[in-house]
């Protein structure tokens, strides 16, 4: 291929008009909240029209309208391109002849969103199923999302399609739906270097996500079953896989929203020490125990363990090893005075070494504490989460992207409420998410059925106008599946006729028209193919 020639100048003149666009479009009110990378000056650079950016605006637009009237929008997990056609019949009613107008604020209800989920597509969208470990390949939920956003659009053309083929008296009739629901989509840990967290923004923003939610989670070491279950990295990770991310939307001139996440509830360890940010709840021994790998490796010379018995030696080592933070071993062993002269010396964000010497300063003396011994067989560090290194993560990132979820798996008002007030007195239009698990016992927990009816909107009095059941798509599915195959087990046909069919067609739901019935035989009559016989 021979080189083109360029006209240096009018290059050069090109490039600052598209950094200069790219300078107001930072500007306006969709971007107005977040600190953008400087990158716009990376020769990549190239703003085009992406349908990740009209989906994301619409989001946003949802949540300023959530936000303004104190409402929140729910939805749940799902894949398949059925289901999410259905969700869409609960979603505004569209009618054609106001153009896109949508219907009136108090259409709006919940599942405006279609949420797409790790743990699921890790099970049920991979050549190889597994547990929510996201050691999937990085490109399988940006294919996903492609995938839902195809049959979105191919489901609104198939709808346009019947209904400008009917009288407008017939039109008034319809209903019409809204299938293009904006999508939003689990991007876990970012899946390893930062090149593939870039390449997977980059695939996801081309795949017509309107969000993507990155998490602080190490990769592949969550456990199931020991109760061992959370690895988070350290800040400084997090913060340049977030980085990494919002430098590939700003590159993109993408409106993609960013959901950040963090695991830090309930995350027992953390891979690294290198962030002193994080010094302050990293756990030591403050005993002169032996290593604890040591320990493990000796009772493995005896015979397999199993993991549960690995974890019932590390808890018998743990009642000799003194294990707590630093700060927790200053105070056990100064004055009320020394502890204050000491804290009164630390300042955020204070590596251990420093804080050595303000211990030493106050008390006269050196404090045991080694946050080596106490590290498991993975090289992890563990971990003391609370609620102000939280809150100190998520203001960390926050300039980053658009909304913050921190991550648990049981409802608390209380911690909710707090870290949304500290991330809100800082960032005051702060947005949040909040998910839901499919094994929560709300009752056991002494939630009534009205209190699990209200919580929903008693979290988005505190900001979390975005909340999912993201697992819907596994035990929902899963529970239906259950009935259906026991109705055919014990019933057949009759049982399919009374229990699916009969319901279906009385909603005019027999799966032809939604399958594009009218829109295929449009194409036979526009192309004029005949088969001689219709
Ligand atoms: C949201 C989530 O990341 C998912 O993969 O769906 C999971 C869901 C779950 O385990 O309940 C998560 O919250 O980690």
């Amino acid at each position: 291929m021979a080189p083109i020639k360029i006209d240096i100048d009018a290059e050069q003149t090109e490039f600052e008009k598209e950094v200069a666009s790219t300078e107001d479009w930072w500007k306006t009110p969709r971007q107005a909240d977040i600190k953008s990378t400087e990158n716009c000056r990376i020769a990549e650079y190239r703003k085009e029209e992406y349908a990740s950016s009209r989906q994301a605006l619409k989001l946003w637009n949802q949540m300023q309208e959530h936000l303004g009237n104190g409402t929140y929008e729910l939805t749940f997990g799902a894949t398949d391109p059925i289901v999410i056609a259905e969700m869409a019949k609960y979603q505004q009613v569209r009618t054609h002849e106001c153009g896109s107008h949508w219907g009136p604020l108090d259409q709006i209800d919940k599942v405006q969103t279609v949420y797409v989920s790790g743990y699921h597509c890790g099970f049920t969208q991979v050549l190889e199923p597994g547990m929510d470990q996201a050691d999937y390949p990085w490109d399988t939920i940006p294919k996903v999302v492609e995938k839902i956003h195809r049959s979105q659009m191919w489901n609104d053309r198939r709808q346009h399609q019947i209904r400008m083929s009917k009288s407008k008296e017939e039109r008034a009739k319809m209903l019409a739906y809204d299938y293009l629901a904006p999508i939003i989509a689990d991007a876990d840990m970012g899946f390893g270097g930062l090149t593939s967290t870039v390449k997977m923004a980059k695939l996801f923003v081309e795949s017509g996500v309107a969000m993507i939610h990155v998490d602080d989670l190490a990769s592949g070491m969550k456990r199931f079953t020991t109760g061992q279950g959370r690895t988070i990295v350290p800040t400084s990770e997090y913060i340049g896989r977030l980085t990494a991310v919002r430098m590939q939307f700003d590159i993109m001139g993408a409106e993609t929203m960013l959901l950040m996440r963090t695991d830090l509830i309930k995350a027992q360890f953390m891979t690294s020490v290198i962030d002193p940010r994080d010094h302050e709840y990293i756990i030591g021994a403050t005993t002169a125990v032996e290593p604890l790998t040591a320990v493990l490796a000796k009772a493995m010379e005896v015979g397999e363990l199993s993991l549960k018995d690995l974890v019932r030696v590390g808890d018998d080592w743990e009642k000799t090893a003194g294990l707590m933070t630093f700060d927790e071993a200053v105070k056990a062993q100064a004055t009320e005075e020394q502890y204050k002269a000491y804290e009164a010396s630390i300042v955020f964000p204070t590596a251990l070494s420093k804080r050595r010497e303000a211990a030493k300063k106050a008390l006269g003396k050196d404090i045991f504490f080694d946050w080596e011994l106490p590290r498991s067989r993975e090289g992890q560090y563990r971990y003391k989460w609370t609620m102000k290194g939280i809150t100190e993560r998520c203001l960390a990132v926050a300039p980053l992207g658009d909304l913050t979820w921190p991550r648990m798996d049981f409802p608390d008002l209380a911690i909710t409420g707090e870290i949304h007030a500290a991330l809100r007195a800082k960032y005051p239009r702060r947005l949040f998410c909040f998910g839901y698990t499919n094994t929560y016992d709300w009752a056991g927990a002494g939630f009534s059925e009205a209190d699990v009816k209200d919580f929903p909107s008693k979290m988005a009095k505190q900001g979390a106008i975005f909340q999912i059941q993201p697992t819907w798509c596994v035990q929902g599915i899963r529970h239906y599946a259950d009935e259906s195959a026991k109705m055919f087990r014990e019933e057949g046909m009759a049982g399919y006729v009374r229990d699916i069919q009969k319901p279906a067609l009385a909603v005019g739901r027999s799966g032809l028209e939604d399958l594009g019935a009218y829109l295929t035989d449009a194409f036979f009559e526009t192309i004029g193919a005949r088969d001689g016989i219709s």
